[in-house]
């Protein structure tokens, strides 16, 4: 249903709009970039790319931002998508005729460039969704503990294969994470093993230092060591060193299944590029709305 260049004739210069705003508030955060990033991946995994997640609750409604998985999400994404929004929507023509989901989606595109990754062109024409629930979230989302075997499963419900899961773990080439997420990997991480032993025992007392026990909840630190601000594979050859942030980053090296593609793209990244690119477009069709599943809302943050 999704498709180029969706809005030729409803708003011919949405994408030019969109990337102007995207490109200003990265300059003055490079927040921007990783905060989208991981907005519109959090989106499209509950109920599909439709903007859910960036409805705020309400009295009698707790939305989706509001699940604990989604509590990390920074705040510059959702800022993103709404100063965004407000500039499409400036221009008569275009007023209230661009979705919210796929303001995200080309805001991501956006990011990814500018960051130094690929560009691409984004498929456009989804609607914005009608339903926004913290308890819709439940499952939903990956776990940084998850092993591949939960990984592939929870990307396989959203018709992405193990080599599209990969590729999109990339996106932890940007950005933070906060202690908590890693923690048990650094201490008291099983009976024979104080540090869970996939980890490089360098970089795991780095982690150590970074993030003493009982550390300050709102501390994070970077999830790529050597180029926390490039969209690279800087990803994949951190995890051949035992420097992947997260259990659900290492055992993309650990496990055979997944170690040959991790050892290609290491080294390549004109065929990671590619893989990207697929898989990002994969992401952006997921549960699509159509129809009188969905609106253009107004206002991204709350229902029409
Ligand atoms: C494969 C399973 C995945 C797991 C288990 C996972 C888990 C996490 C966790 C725990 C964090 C740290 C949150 C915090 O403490 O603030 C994080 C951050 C992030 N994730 Fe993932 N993630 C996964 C896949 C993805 C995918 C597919 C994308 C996008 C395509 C993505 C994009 C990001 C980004 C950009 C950040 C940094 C956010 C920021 O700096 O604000 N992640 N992820
Ligand atoms: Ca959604
Ligand atoms: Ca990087």
């Amino acid at each position: 249903q999704v498709r180029q260049n969706y809005y030729a004739n409803i708003c011919p210069n949405v994408e030019n709009i969109v990337k102007g705003v995207v490109r200003t508030k990265f300059q003055q955060t490079f927040v921007t970039a990783p905060a989208t990033l991981r907005l519109f991946f959090h989106d499209c995994f509950v109920l599909g790319c439709d903007a859910s997640v960036i409805i705020a609750s309400t009295g009698n409604n707790k939305a989706e931002k509001d699940h604990p998985d989604n509590l990390s999400l920074a705040g510059d994404g959702f800022d993103t998508v709404i100063k965004a929004k407000a500039a499409v929507d400036a221009v008569p023509r275009c007023r209230n005729k661009v979705s919210c989901a796929d303001i995200l989606a080309m805001a991501t595109r956006d990011v990814i460039e500018l960051t130094g990754g690929p560009s691409y062109a984004v498929e456009l024409g989804r609607l914005d969704g009608l339903r926004s629930t913290a308890a819709s979230v439940n499952g939903k989302l990956p776990q940084p503990t998850f092993n591949l075997n939960q990984l592939n499963s929870l990307f396989a419900a959203n018709g992405l294969d193990q080599t599209d899961m990969i590729a999109l773990s990339a996106a932890h080439t940007l950005g933070f994470s906060h202690c908590s997420k890693f923690a048990n990997r650094i201490y008291g991480f099983n009976r024979t093993n104080p540090i869970d032993p996939t980890l490089n025992k360098n970089y795991a007392k780095q982690l150590q230092s970074m993030c003493p026990k009982n550390v300050d909840p709102r501390i994070a630190i970077n999830m790529d060591p050597t180029t926390p601000r490039q969209f690279d594979v800087a990803y994949f050859q951190n995890l051949q060193k035992g420097m992947g942030l997260f259990t659900s980053d290492q055992v993309l090296f650990t496990d055979g299944r997944s170690k040959p593609t991790v050892n290609l793209w290491a080294q390549n990244s004109a065929a990671f590029n590619k893989a990207f690119i697929n898989a990002m477009t994969k992401l952006g069709r997921v549960g699509v709305k159509t129809g009188s599943q969905g609106n253009i809302r107004r206002d991204c943050g709350a229902f029409n």
